[in-house]
Order: structure tokens, then sequence, then C-alpha cells
């Protein structure tokens, strides 16, 4: 799926990534762990395509997006990654139908059943019945549940979530878990960054990072310190 090679990123004087090395094959549940300000944000928004500016190299499916231009890219964001974040990020103003359906609207990919497939991520999410109320209108929870079928609705290859169950208390976090989980098995990668180690027990994999630097095991970064 992705391949990470020797990858540094900074910030004026500040290194927020150094050396960072990373596999994730197709399939994998992969979860990112590491301290506020560690560098797990900065490391998703590159393999998110969110951020070109980087050193060392980034292939998705093989192809380096790093001097894409901003259309394309957009476009390869929408057609083939999905994003979760711990605050949802959901429009406002429009249904829950409505919100499942904006990547569908924007995306290249041949739709003809649109309906089926929002109803069917509807479905998956255990949302049927909420098709018109506005994310005001539901839990936190329920929102997430939301943004969870925006992310997947356009059949994403890979899914990236940032701290997902973050904004949530434990009984719904487990809910949340236990749909990417659901997911995973039906053949999604998933990347999830969280804080949580009972959230990325869910998770095939782990990996940490602390001070911009990958570990592929929880002793390792402990030696290191
Ligand atoms: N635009 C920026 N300009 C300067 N420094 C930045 C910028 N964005 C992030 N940083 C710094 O890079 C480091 C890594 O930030 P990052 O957001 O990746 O951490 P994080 O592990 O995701 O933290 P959190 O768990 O709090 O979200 C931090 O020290 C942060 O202050």
């Amino acid at each position: 799926m992705l391949k990470v090679t020797d990858v540094g990123k900074t910030y004026g004087k500040f290194t927020a990534l150094q050396d960072i090395n990373l596999e994730v094959k197709d399939g994998e549940f992969l979860a990112i762990m590491g301290p506020s300000g560690s560098g797990k944000s900065t490391l998703i928004n590159i393999l998110g395509l969110l951020d070109q500016s980087y050193t060392g190299e980034y292939l998705l499916e093989n192809k380096n997006y790093q001097t894409v231009n901003d259309n394309e890219l957009s476009q390869i964001r929408g057609d083939q990654l999905g994003f979760v974040f711990q605050n949802f990020k959901l429009l406002s103003t429009y249904t829950v139908y409505e919100n499942i359906e904006v990547p569908l609207i924007y995306s290249k990919k041949a739709q003809n059943n649109k309906h089926q497939l929002i109803e069917s991520v509807i479905e998956k999410v255990g949302l049927k019945g909420k098709e018109k109320n506005l994310p005001t209108e539901l839990s936190g929870g329920q929102q997430q549940r939301v943004a969870i079928a925006r992310a997947i609705v356009n059949r994403p290859k890979l899914v990236i979530a940032d701290e997902p169950t973050g904004a949530l208390d434990s009984k719904t976090s487990k809910e949340i878990m236990d749909i990417f989980e659901k997911l995973n098995q039906d053949g999604t990668t998933i990347i999830m960054v969280t804080h949580d180690s009972e959230v990325a027990e869910h998770a095939m994999r782990t990996v940490y990072i602390r001070d911009g630097r990958l570990y592929n095991d929880e002793k390792s970064v402990k030696n290191h310190d």
C-alpha cells in the first residue's frame, strides 16, 4: 500500500520528523502512538497527501506524489483516501445523508448507484433512520459514525484516522473501534493515530513516535529515553 523511506520534515529550524521508515501492506490496520507534539499529525499529513514538503521518499501504491499539482492531488485524496478526525468535521447545515454524499459529488469514479451506496454505508455504521437529521441532533458517537460513513462511501483503499475516539467516552470509543475493525476485515487498510493503548489494541500492529523518530516497539522507545 505505502512505503516511507528516510522521510524527514522540518519547520524552520525545528525538526518535526527524522529518518522515518515505514511500510504498510494492503489490508493492514496500523496504530501510531506517541505523546503530544511527537510528530504524529505531521506524519499522517504526509501519508494522506496533505503535505508535500518533506525530504526522503514516500510512495503510495508505488507512486510518488511529491510534485503532483494541487488539483490532481485533491482528486486522488478524494478517490483513494478516506479521512476521519477527532472533531468529526461534519458540515453543520447538511443532513447525515448529505454529509455522506459530499465525497461522491466531487469524485470522478463512476457511480451509477449513488443512493444505494449511501444507504449501504449508513447501514454499515448503524445510522439507519437518521438520514434526515442534522449533526447537531446526534451524539458524539453518532457524529463520528457519520464521519466514518463519509470516509468510506467512495470505497477508499486507505482510511486515515487522527484520534478518532479522542472526543468520545470509553463505551462509545469501543463501538467506534468495532466499526473500524469490521471495515478492516472487509479489506480496507487503516492507519490510526491514538493516545490510547486500549484503542491501539484493536490494530494489528502499533508503531511509536517519540521526538520525531519512529520505533517499532515500546521497548526500543524506552531504551532510547
Ligand atoms: N506549522 C508548524 N510550524 C511549526 N512547528 C510545527 C507546525 N506544525 C507542527 N509543528 C511542531 O511539530 C511538532 C510535531 O507536531 P504534530 O502536530 O505532528 O504532533 P502530534 O504528535 O500530532 O501532537 P498531538 O498529539 O498534540 O496532536 C510539534 O512540536 C509542533 O509544535
